[in-house]
């Protein structure tokens, strides 16, 4: 009678030498894990602990014939070797950080039978990592942040890629936009991924390009707010090589462009949710971090003006907007995310596999299958808070926005991938204590704190500046008021503080020219080549490459 389960892969066991030592080396292909020991410790290391490497499978980032070191091969011909039989095992170790390595080890086989057998078996199990990309399409800005990118992605990615025998079609932009046009036209189909190397703008035009792209080819209207976007299942990857690069820091936990390339490589997958910002029925852009107004608005504003500063003109242009502490008046309406697990003040981390994120994949999969069944999956609409006053700032993040300069971020709390976003609303305040908000960011305390912060976990939000609803809604475009300074109407004394001009919206570190805007959170409508960050105390456990 014959079983009904598969037989049991075997696992390869075998004497192998390493750098003059004689190993045990075992492809355990049930367990998924590589690990070798060696038979006799070397002179001072502790030979009461058997010392040894296991090394998921999930994280060999290559394997192939080792090129042979004559002087070393000769040294091995104690062995008994006629002929260098030796493969080269290439896998990531992590540092501290969140920063990844690739490191390798190379095996000398006693016979090329030996030899052909382990390459074989290390090539089928990786055969079988079917995630991982094999063909990818790289942009590269070169003038983004210290005008590196060629340089960092031949030197740092290229070789790694080459490694893992993925063939990329590679694009050094010529204009802005360029990547973005591009993806209209090129066949995406045939790729596994896109790959910018560059900053968050650089990002940003990716992520238009292919978010667009997706909707033109299955004839979704994105200039309509309530559309239901198509979503991008071509994963996206980031070479950090920009100004800032916080949604590379906020997805992977640092801005390190080997780091990045590794994670690409392994085929890691993040869902992440992504904002559309529309002013009336017209699309303006999307969001998948920062939509700010007042401080951060005008941050942006200044530091466009001051490019030639480099990567320092955002020091430069917040220390002047911090000095002249406007506030901008106007109503905020927004409806609350109920359904999501976490709030913005549970201090609940979104980390790697993060529950909240994944819960929020199972109800969109739900979702989607009464859709595909004919029913109408309806928001409700009654359900709408509306907030008039005068703000310091107006942000909304998708994500936590932490970088460098600011680790916890604007939200720690917030989710990649939950379908919902922080409203933070900074009220009017004294500078003093905007500063005491704005150090809160930078320390362990909470920055909600505050009675003039008031925070919202929400699905959508609209804002309308004060002179806006005071004027004919239908026929005034904001961003041409402002240019023509209209009279402002505050309602206060004008030494109130209140500007008399707009501010503007930062959208991910771009200006949107229009002030009232509504905005909306499509939940896990891309993916990038990511995995959150790492929780390193849990992630010791469940696999990464260690000595035991
Ligand atoms: N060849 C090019 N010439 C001019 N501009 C370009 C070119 N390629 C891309 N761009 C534009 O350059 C802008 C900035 O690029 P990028 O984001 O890479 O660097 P950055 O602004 O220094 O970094 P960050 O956005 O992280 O602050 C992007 O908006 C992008 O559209």
């Amino acid at each position: 009678m014959e079983s009904d389960h598969p037989p049991l892969p075997t696992v390869l066991c075998s004497v192998l030498s390493m750098k003059r030592q004689s190993c045990e080396v075992t492809l355990d292909p049930g367990r998924s894990l590589l690990s070798w020991r060696e038979l006799r410790p070397r002179r001072g290391r502790d030979r009461s602990r058997p010392g040894g490497v296991t090394v998921p499978v999930a994280e060999i980032v290559s394997v192939g014939e080792a090129e042979i070191d004559e002087k070393y091969y000769n040294s091995m011909k104690w062995q008994h070797m006629c002929k260098p039989h030796a493969f080269t095992v290439r896998y990531v170790q992590r540092k501290r950080k969140h920063r990844w390595r690739c490191k390798e080890v190379t095996f000398w086989c006693s016979d090329e039978q030996l030899f052909y057998q382990w390459l074989q078996a290390l090539h089928d199990i990786l055969e079988q990592q079917t995630h991982r990309p094999k063909r990818l399409l790289v942009y590269i800005n070169p003038y983004g942040g210290k005008k590196r990118g060629k340089q960092i992605y031949e030197n740092k990615v290229a070789p790694l890629f080459s490694a893992a025998g993925i063939c990329t079609d590679v694009i050094v932009t010529e204009y802005a936009n360029h990547a973005r046009d591009n993806l209209y036209e090129v066949n995406v189909e045939k790729y596994d991924g896109v790959v910018c190397v560059g900053g968050d703008g650089m990002f940003s035009e990716v992520l238009h390009g292919l978010i667009g792209r997706v909707q033109k080819d299955s004839d979704v209207d994105h200039n309509n707010p309530n559309a239901q976007l198509s979503r991008c299942n071509i994963r996206i990857g980031i070479i950090p090589a920009g100004s800032t690069d916080c949604v590379c820091y906020a997805t992977i936990g640092i801005n390190d462009p080997e780091t990045s390339a590794l994670h690409i490589i392994l085929g890691d997958c993040q869902p992440l949710d992504v904002c559309s910002v529309h002013h009336k029925r017209t699309f303006l852009k999307y969001s998948v971090s920062l939509l700010g107004y007042g401080f951060y608005g005008d941050v942006l504003k200044y530091s466009e003006k001051n490019r030639w500063l480099g990567p320092a003109r955002y020091d430069v242009s917040g220390f002047k907007t911090f000095l002249t502490h406007h506030c901008y008046e106007g109503s905020v309406s927004f409806q609350p995310a109920k359904w999501v697990l976490g709030s913005p003040r549970d201090q609940i981390i979104c980390t790697s596999r993060c529950y909240i994120c994944r819960q929020s994949s199972k109800q969109l999969e739900e979702q989607q299958k009464t859709q595909a069944c004919g029913s109408e999956h309806r928001d409700q609409d009654d359900d709408w808070t509306t907030i008039k006053g005068k703000f310091m700032a107006i942000n909304a993040v998708s994500m936590s926005c932490a970088c460098p300069r600011s680790p916890k971020g604007l939200s720690p709390a917030a989710h990649l991938g939950d379908g919902s976003a922080d409203l933070i609303l900074v009220r009017k305040c004294s500078r003093l204590d905007f500063l005491r908000h704005l150090i809160r960011h930078t320390s362990n305390k909470d920055q909600f704190d505050f009675p003039f912060v008031e925070v919202y976990r929400v699905k959508n939000f609209q804002f309308t500046p004060k002179h806006f609803e005071d004027e004919d809604t239908e026929s005034t475009d904001i961003g041409s008021i402002g240019k023509k300074n209209f009279p402002q109407i505050c309602t206060d004394h004008p030494s109130c503080g209140c500007n008399h001009v707009n501010s503007i919206w930062n959208c991910d570190g771009e200006t949107v020219d229009q002030t009232a805007i509504e905005m909306r959170v499509h939940c896990q409508l891309i993916k990038l080549f990511a995995r959150g960050i790492e929780n390193a105390k849990l992630e010791d456990d469940v696999n990464p490459s260690k000595v035991l």
